[in-house]
């Protein structure tokens, strides 16, 4: 009775949920997902991670997941994109959350999206600088932008894999040899300088780190982080020793958790948070909102150099406006000029990449 034929095809339906999902989870379920009733058309904007299945893009994905202003989320990785995906997806939060894997899933992770978010690519281990790790993330960057420039060229892109101050120069060159590069769609992520400078300054001041706002400005590794403490939000003064040590532990902030994760990666939770933040104020530009102003390393003419992170505002076109620097002390403009040479450097590093 227990072995007829009904019973062994009841086993093998129970046995076929037990299966790893896929990435679409279509293969796995009586119901296949095409046949429920959900139409996933919410309104809101697309938007892929490209490396979602690494220490950032994991959390990231989480916190895009989490965005009421997504309503559908792609996530691209080279390995573990099925497990990921099907974890994210079951929280019930509006976003479609669709995986992709590999090379030949690229176009399909790209077509249609409206921000795309890239921290694809190796961190740093003690002893190394972002530098060091150019020779292969470089090569990731230009793979991942030529799909970009294919499939969905009009997208805002949120560069974060390091090291920042080549890889958006790379990304400009593609851009550029493909004939669309705009300017305002192409962001270098920083917002961890500013995430950090705004925890560390109300650690000295004694407030709540929400409340403050500090410009950090140049590029993103070592000297070329320049916080600009002069011009903090809510206007403040500081000794010259809290300006040493605040200076210091801002442009070393990173290399503060690389040393202290030992060999296990560099900063993953506290750089999901920044990329969310980031990527949230880049959507509700796209949605019109006014006002929205955020540090980040943009093609600028704030100074000589033909990139440079500074203040600027968000809007339906990406980065639409370009703030000044205002007035620098002169500890600053000396952080200033070390900050240009080292970034001079770096952008035409990445540029001699594609262009060789
Ligand atoms: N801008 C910043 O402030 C900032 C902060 C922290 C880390 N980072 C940088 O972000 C990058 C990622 O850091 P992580 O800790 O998440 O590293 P990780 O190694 O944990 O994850 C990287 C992910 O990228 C994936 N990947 C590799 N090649 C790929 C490709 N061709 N296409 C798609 N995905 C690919 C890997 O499979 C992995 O899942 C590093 O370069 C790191 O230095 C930048
Ligand atoms: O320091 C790193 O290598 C990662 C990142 O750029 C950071 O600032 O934490």
């Amino acid at each position: 009775m227990e072995h007829s034929a009904e019973a062994s095809r009841r086993i093998a339906r129970i046995s076929s949920h037990l299966q790893p999902p896929s990435s679409q989870m279509e293969e796995t379920s009586l119901l296949r997902r095409s046949n429920c009733r959900s139409k996933g058309g919410a309104p809101g904007f697309k938007v892929a991670i490209l490396g979602a299945a690494g220490g950032i893009g994991q959390p990231l994905a989480l916190l895009m997941k989490m965005n009421p202003l997504v309503s559908v989320l792609h996530l691209y990785d080279v390995v573990n994109t099925p497990g990921v995906t099907a974890d994210i997806s079951h929280m019930d939060t509006g976003a479609v959350v669709r995986g992709f894997l590999g090379q030949s899933q690229l176009e399909s992770a790209l077509t249609g999206m409206d921000l795309v978010i890239i921290p694809a690519g190796v961190p740093r281990k003690p002893g190394m600088t972002r530098d060091d790790l150019f020779n292969i993330n470089a090569g990731i960057v230009r793979t991942l932008c030529e799909g970009i420039a294919k499939w969905c060229p009009n997208a805002i892109v949120n560069l974060i894999s390091n090291p920042v101050n080549s890889t958006v120069p790379i990304a400009a060159e593609v851009f550029k040899q493909a004939g669309i590069y705009d300017p305002k769609h192409l962001l270098g992520v920083t917002t961890l300088d500013v995430v950090r400078a705004n925890t560390f300054v109300a650690e000295v001041l004694g407030i709540d780190p929400r409340e403050v706002n500090v410009p950090v400005v140049g590029g993103h590794a070592g000297v070329t982080i320049l916080p600009l403490l002069s011009q903090v939000n809510p206007p403040c003064s500081f000794t010259s020793e809290e300006i040493r040590y605040l200076t210091d532990r801002i442009q070393n902030g990173g290399t503060e958790v690389v040393e202290a994760k030992a060999g296990a990666g560099s900063a993953t939770l506290s750089m999901a948070f920044a990329a969310a933040k980031f990527a949230d104020a880049c959507l509700r530009g796209l949605r019109g909102d006014a006002g929205i102003v955020e540090c980040s390393f943009v093609a600028s003419e704030v100074t000589e150099l033909p990139f440079f992170a500074s203040k600027v505002r968000l809007g339906r076109s990406g980065a639409e406006e370009i703030f000044p620097l205002g007035p620098l002390n002169e500890f600053e403009r000396a952080g200033l000029e070390k900050a240009k040479k080292e970034l001079t450097e770096s952008i035409q590093k990445g540029v001699s990449f594609i262009r060789k």
